[in-house]
């Protein structure tokens, strides 16, 4: 069938000559001399509903049956204030056609050409709803602001409101999955993560793998995850769409947008393997992490209650840290870009890391074959004292931190960022930790090192070494005037290398007079790992980057000056971002 359409039609008693091509609906007023007006322009694949009537969904529903009228949903963006996305709104616009004919002409080809352009929406999805994260207003959320989006755009959803922790990571796990087109969360990081390993675990199951098996190569899940934000952090949410909004999400999952994702996998020698995404940390992250679980009942605040009292008692670990390089040609942490909707890096990995599919649906079906050491280059070996480890597969950007962890980190690029930050004094670590909250670059800081990296190892170090440490004046230790704040060795090719060595008096370490009572505490030997916001029960880890292991319903953060520009350029209302992952 031939998706093309052209006629006139009446906005009120406006004049608009509308068309429909293969990808867009457009719409311009035409005046009285038949000149043209304003244009809007709406990519087909962001038409979220067609319905004959006049048709309103908010403030609830109403039908107003006329027979040459229709009512078309659509996306609009709008700027979201503080944030780097673009907040999503419901747009509306009801036509008058000249006859009743033309009307069923315009519903059928809008609705085909939606078929046609949007393979992926959801017909119906699982919904799993945390009714106690964030500030507990989870069911609120859906109810009243999702559903009736989800309703209006056709797709049945089976929700579940969850009555204890892991009950949605057990079903995905064992339930019935049939028919289900994706899986939904409405909470928090912590639900992310249930559905993560939940839909993880199922997919390695149904190929007959085994995923704590090291050697494993995991496959990606076939299920697409929807992030409804109702919890602390967000951050998978922030991260991945720009905003925290419930309806801008709802938006994404109903015009079946696709984001691949990385995923980074956490062994243990006999534990269970664990996933992260945004935040796997030891050290400044762990301790924060371990303390806000002491104070749940805060809500979001416990985190800035906890960073507090952690930032506070001045600590920092030893360990060595084991990293395997990913391709420096590729990209890099420092390179000042930032993964965006449509990011060329993330869609050069698509095709290295599945190099036989041309399509997204044949990508399920091709094997796993990106961790091949060989092609990265050598472990890289480094051992001292460290204020904090993080590895995150993405930005990691929240709220709290807007351009976040490793602002040039790429959602899908199959790598993770290493941040290490030396053992340094007070001030220094808060200078680190403040930059998190503005442009400034916390990686250009001495103490501080980034790499972007395919897999990671860490040890703590055993119980007399860290005895050793603090005989020679550790944090804990008395003044010792040109003290070896960290030694950092390389090892290449098996052979120990010094790099540098540092020198900080304890004068520089507590240079705030009030830090050093605090700081002459004894310091415990080891801290905990923040693994996406659970507290893992073992120190030494071996992880490895999966890349775009789960898909999301997202497209990544729109560039919103890009868009406004185009706007003003084109006296469109709208433009198409390229997904490229579609
Ligand atoms: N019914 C329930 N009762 C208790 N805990 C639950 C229940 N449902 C889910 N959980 C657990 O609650 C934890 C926290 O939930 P969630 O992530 O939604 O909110 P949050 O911790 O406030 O936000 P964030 O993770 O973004 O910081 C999750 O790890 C999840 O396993
Ligand atoms: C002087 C100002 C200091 C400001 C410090 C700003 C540093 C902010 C960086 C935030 C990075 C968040 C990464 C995401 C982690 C999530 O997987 C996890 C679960 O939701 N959240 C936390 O662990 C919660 C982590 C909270 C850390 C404070
Ligand atoms: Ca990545």
């Amino acid at each position: 069938m031939d998706l093309g359409l052209e006629s006139s039609l009446w906005v009120g008693n406006k004049r608009y000559r509308a068309v429909l091509t293969g990808w867009h609906f457009r719409w311009t007023e035409v005046d009285k001399k038949n000149r043209d007006k304003k244009t809007v322009s709406v990519p087909v694949a962001e038409v979220v509903g067609v319905e004959e009537g006049r048709v309103e969904i908010l403030p609830q529903k109403s039908v107003e049956d006329t027979d040459k009228d229709f009512t078309v949903f659509y996306v609009k963006r709008s700027s979201s204030g503080g944030s780097y996305g673009l907040l999503w709104r419901l747009g509306r616009i009801q036509f008058s056609c000249a006859s009743r004919v033309l009307r069923d002409q315009w519903t059928k080809h809008l609705r085909t050409a939606l078929k046609t352009h949007s393979p992926l929406r959801p017909h119906r999805l699982l919904v799993f709803i945390n009714p106690f994260g964030g500030k507990k207003k989870g069911r609120q959320i859906y109810h009243s602001l999702v559903a009736p989006l989800f309703e209006l755009a056709g797709i049945s959803s089976h929700v579940i409101v969850t009555e204890r922790a892991n009950q949605a990571r057990d079903h995905l796990l064992k339930k019935d999955l049939t028919g289900f087109d994706g899986v939904v969360c409405v909470g928090g990081d912590g639900m992310f993560s249930e559905l993560l390993h939940g839909l993880i675990g199922r997919t390695q199951q149904e190929a007959g793998l085994c995923e704590n098996d090291p050697a494993a190569a995991l496959q990606p899940c076939p299920l697409h995850i929807g992030i409804i934000p109702a919890g602390s952090t967000d951050c998978v949410c922030y991260a991945t769409v720009g905003v925290i909004d419930p309806v801008t999400s709802a938006l994404h999952i109903i015009i079946g947008d696709s984001q691949p994702l990385d995923v980074c996998s956490v062994r243990q020698s006999s534990a269970r393997v664990r996933y992260s995404v945004s935040l796997l940390g030891y050290g400044f992250y762990g301790d924060v992490l371990a303390e806000s679980e002491k104070h749940r009942w805060m809500g979001p605040l416990r985190y800035d209650y906890s960073g507090t009292v952690v930032y506070l008692s001045n600590r920092s670990y030893s360990g060595v840290v084991q990293y395997l390089p990913a391709d420096p040609l590729l990209s890099s942490p420092r390179d000042k870009t930032r993964c965006l909707a449509g990011c060329s890096v993330c869609s050069r990995s698509t095709e290295r890391l599945f190099p036989h599919s041309s399509d997204s649906g044949s990508l399920y079906s091709s094997h796993f074959s990106q961790f091949s050491p060989g092609s990265e280059g050598q472990w890289v070996s480094v051992e001292g004292r460290f204020r904090c480890i993080s590895l995150t597969c993405m930005s990691s950007s929240c709220a709290r931190s807007p351009l976040g962890l490793s602002p040039s980190a790429h959602l899908a690029d199959g790598t993770g960022d290493l941040v290490l930050v030396w053992d340094t004094h007070p001030l220094g670590f808060l200078k680190f930790l403040h930059r998190h909250t503005s442009t400034q670059d916390q990686f250009d800081l001495p103490f501080v090192e980034v790499h972007r990296v395919k897999a990671v190892r860490f040890s703590a170090p055993s119980g007399r070494e860290e005895q050793e440490y603090e005989e020679i004046g550790g944090l804990s230790g008395e003044t010792d005037e040109g003290q070896r704040e960290y030694v950092d060795t390389v090892s290449r090719n098996g052979s120990r290398q010094h790099l540098a060595e540092r020198a900080v008096t304890h004068e520089q370490k507590t240079a705030t007079p009030f830090l050093c009572g605090l700081c002459c505490r004894k310091s415990p030997a080891v801290s905990v790992w923040n693994c996406d916001g659970e507290i893992l029960p073992f120190t030494d880890i071996v992880c490895k980057i999966h890349g775009q292991l789960v898909r999301l319903y997202a497209r990544g953060i729109e560039d919103g000056a890009a868009i406004r520009n185009s706007e003003e350029r084109d006296e469109c209302q709208r433009i198409c971002i390229p997904n490229s992952f579609k």
